[in-house]
């Protein structure tokens, strides 16, 4: 099926951008075609899952301040990457934060609906990104039904490996980050970027009382973002990924930050699923990866 004929799939126009709103049995979804960016989704009846900026400005060529943004082919400052990814690039081109993506339109391929979901398939155009010569075909797909599954498909066509970086850079609603805290990171190791990106090991839980800004190593599959000030558990379970970013500006970084009012630190966290440090993503000639993950929340009780 064509994204034309979808009754449950509308074209919108917001802004500068083109998006797509897509109306599923359990949720609904905001999807905008500049970088395949997840803006909004919601479960039926919930808060929000993903959050986006009340200033978010909805500009072209410029990446939205929350959502899902797809960092790609690189992951945040390119000199801190391992040399493999950094030899991918040219130079003599300047290198954004958080790779190419982000700000150009991809192409709305397939959207297939049956068994209680729809499935929207987005290409990036590869061929032609500055400074990155020999890139891998790109695809998203984004998977609304009982639950949201997001899929990033990495094709190395050519006959030279290829080394990369990504990250699916998921801003999650919360009721109040004081309280949040995040299960499953006890005993992995991470990358402090806040001081020097020195090598750390996580004790319990992950909780907030500061600027967070850290990669983390070694990451199970199942990741929890317990919100008691919603009552809620989110569910991130991933899978081709054992790397994942925590980021949350705290005060003041958040007045530095674009399209960020200054108490938003506060309703935001992300958890990013990621192929980046000692987890880079290496495809030799013809090879496939794929990074998924899935979110879902459910009831906290007691
Ligand atoms: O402002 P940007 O480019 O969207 O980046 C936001 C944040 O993204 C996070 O992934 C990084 O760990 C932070 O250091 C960074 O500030």
């Amino acid at each position: 099926m064509t994204g034309a004929s979808s009754n449950k799939v509308e074209r919108v126009e917001m802004g500068e951008l083109t998006c797509w709103r897509v109306h599923g049995a359990q949720g609904e979804l905001l999807i905008t075609q500049q970088g395949a960016q997840i803006l909004e989704y919601r479960e039926h009846g919930q808060q929000p899952l993903i959050w986006l900026s009340e200033q978010a400005a909805l500009k072209a060529g410029q990446s939205v301040r929350g959502g899902v943004p797809v960092c790609w082919p690189w992951f945040g400052d390119l000199a801190r990457n391992p040399q493999s990814v950094q030899a991918m690039h040219d130079g003599s081109v300047p290198a954004s934060a958080h790779g190419l993506v982000r700000g150009i339109d991809w192409q709305l391929g397939d959207i297939r609906e049956g068994d209680g979901e729809i499935v929207l398939s987005l290409s990036c155009p590869t061929d032609d990104l500055p400074g990155w010569p020999l890139a891998p075909e790109l695809t998203f797909e984004i998977r609304l039904g009982e639950h949201l599954r997001l899929e990033l498909i990495n094709h190395n066509r050519s006959d030279r490996p290829q080394a990369l970086s990504q990250a699916l850079h998921t801003y999650f609603a919360i009721g109040d980050i004081h309280q949040v805290r995040v299960e499953g990171l006890d005993g992995c190791r991470y990358l402090e970027a806040l001081e020097n990106w020195q090598e750390r090991r996580q004790q319990g839980d992950v909780s907030f009382s500061g600027e967070t800004d850290r990669v983390y190593l070694d990451v199970p599959g199942k990741l929890h973002i317990e919100d008691p000030a919603w009552q809620r558990r989110i569910h991130i379970h991933a899978s081709g990924s054992s790397s994942a970013v925590v980021w949350n500006p705290w005060i003041d970084k958040s007045q530095r930050l674009s399209q960020f009012a200054d108490d938003a630190w506060q309703r935001m966290l992300c958890i990013e699923t990621a192929k980046v440090a000692d987890d880079v993503l290496q495809l030799a000639p013809g090879e496939s990866h794929r990074l998924q993950v899935e979110y879902w929340s459910e009831p906290l009780h007691g």
